[in-house]
């Protein structure tokens, strides 16, 4: 078998994995990177960036339901073959444009998944090959459901290369991806169901939003189902019938399409760590604060799937930039857990950043709690929107913003200004002297913040 050795090789080509073999290569190492999929990660071909091309056309016929009778007459008539067309623009060029780019920078290209067969040695594409440094930059993968009639299951895959909205959809589980997809389907014209395990959605998010933010769902047409256990799935003539357990009563519905939203899990099957001795479980490949293996320092993972990520696209970057410094310069940059703001891109958006309440009534001695429901605030009444809200925690002490919680069409930017302030410990009193624009969902900051 023949052999090849690098400097550096990376497994993954999404934003972490590009990152790292880019920088790498820009500073002189001879670099390596492979996916079994098409190049250019989860994000930019099946993720983030085609999920927001979508669901503009949903927030175009959320805003313009909400104003019928107001000034619109006729909903606009959206042609989901069109809007396919014009996301598949986007993500058509992503494979090419990745290997192009990478492949400019000299950087060397494979197209299978590795396999490790020594603590610095895997097998790809029929050769044996060796590095100095192996990146596991490999993301996350939907957590399979062990039900019966689990393969009649969709992924958010799926979702985003629906050739048709279809009647109805339900959706098994009511996180990030359940909810953004229920909502996006939901306003086009979709009767979509939820099913969640337990009594809530989005367990990460303050509950005094996200009770708001179900609610004003269910307005939207999405019908929730807590605390179901699933049991399976059998086809029938032109629906999927799932069958749950509700309580102790076995139920069950039936929909055109079912999707598994069940959360997502370290994609590291097909990598044959043990025979690296790289220590993995379900929350990723163990790293420490540089991201190097903890049981193999020839190998570092960043990204969604080391153990150190939350799965969101900006730390995979941040990640991917560590894990190159530390491969150029050993130990120069740690993964200081930084402040990461996050967003539910339904309509109204949810966002957070910081601490949750509980965290900071545990951290600090006196948390003054800034909270509201303002859906009869202009803003909101001016797109007869139904949910607008907040929760902004602070520190009484310093006067510093702590955590901010904010439920509004337009969170997923005015919660950018709020990390901006806790990053800078701008404080309370010094934020509410700034101007901000009128009328804007920032300006509201200063009235939410009146003592
Ligand atoms: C539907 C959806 C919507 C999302 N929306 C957002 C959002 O709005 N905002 C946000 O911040 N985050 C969002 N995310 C999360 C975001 O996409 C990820 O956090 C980000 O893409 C992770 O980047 P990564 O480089 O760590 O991994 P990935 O982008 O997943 O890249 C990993 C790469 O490794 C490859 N790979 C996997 N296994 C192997 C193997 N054995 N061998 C070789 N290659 C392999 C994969 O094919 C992939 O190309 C979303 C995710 C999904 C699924
Ligand atoms: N807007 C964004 O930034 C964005 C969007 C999509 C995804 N993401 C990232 O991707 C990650 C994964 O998202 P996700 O929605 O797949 O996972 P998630 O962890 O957010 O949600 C999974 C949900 O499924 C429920 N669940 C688990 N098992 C179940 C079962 N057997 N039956 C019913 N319900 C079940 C969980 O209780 C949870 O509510 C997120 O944590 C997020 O970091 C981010």
């Amino acid at each position: 078998m023949k052999s090849k050795h690098y400097d550096v090789f990376v497994i993954g080509s999404g934003i972490a994995g590009q990152t790292v073999a880019k920088l790498c290569s820009e500073n002189g190492l001879s670099v390596a990177i492979s996916d079994n999929r098409a190049f250019g990660g989860t994000c930019a071909n099946r993720g983030c960036d085609p999920k927001k091309i979508l669901l503009q056309f949903s927030d175009l016929a959320h805003k313009s339901n909400q104003l019928t009778g107001l000034g619109i007459k006729k909903a606009p008539k959206i042609s989901w073959k069109d809007v396919q067309s014009f996301k598949k623009k986007f993500t058509k060029k992503i494979p090419k444009g990745t290997e192009n780019s990478l492949s400019d920078l000299g950087i060397s290209m494979y197209h299978q998944s590795p396999k490790f067969i020594a603590n610095n040695k895997v097998e790809v594409e029929g050769k044996h090959v060796t590095a100095d440094y192996f990146v596991i930059a490999t993301g996350k993968i939907p957590r399979p459901l062990n039900i019966e009639g689990h393969k009649f299951l969709k992924v958010s895959d799926d979702v985003l290369n629906l050739k048709k909205v279809p009647k109805s959809a339900i959706f098994i589980g009511a996180g990030y991806i359940g909810l953004e997809f229920a909502y996006m389907l939901s306003v086009l014209g979709c009767k979509v169901t939820i099913l969640q395990k337990d009594s809530e959605a989005l367990s990460q998010f303050d509950s005094f939003l996200v009770e708001k933010l179900v609610k004003s769902l269910k307005t939207k047409g999405v019908e929730f189902i807590f605390n179901v256990d699933v049991k399976s799935i059998e086809k029938l003539k032109k629906n999927f019938k799932v069958n749950y357990d509700s309580e102790g009563t076995l139920k069950s519905i039936k929909s055109r399409q079912v999707f598994n939203t069940s959360g997502r899990i370290p994609a590291i099957e097909e990598l044959d760590l043990s025979l690296a001795s790289i220590e993995a479980n379900d929350t990723g490949v163990e790293v420490d604060f540089y991201l190097q293996s903890t049981t193999n320092p020839l190998v570092y993972a960043c990204g969604d799937v080391s153990s150190k990520s939350l799965p969101l696209t900006p730390l995979s970057g941040l990640q991917g930039y560590i894990v190159a410094h530390n491969i150029i310069k050993e130990k120069s940059k740690k993964f200081e857990n930084p402040l990461v703001p996050s967003n539910v891109f339904t309509q109204p958006n949810l966002a957070s950043v910081g601490y949750s309440e509980s965290e900071a009534k545990k951290r600090y001695k006196n948390i003054k709690i800034y909270q509201g429901d303002v859906s009869h605030w202009f803003n909101a009444k001016k797109s007869n929107e139904d949910a607008y809200a907040y929760k902004i925690l602070v520190n009484e002490r310093t006067d510093e913003i702590v955590g901010a919680h904010i439920l509004s069409p337009e969170a997923n930017e005015t919660i950018n200004i709020l990390t901006l302030a806790i990053n800078n410990k701008i404080t309370v009193s010094a934020l509410k002297k700034h101007i901000f624009t009128y009328p804007s969902y920032t300006n509201d900051l200063k009235t939410m913040l009146k003592d």
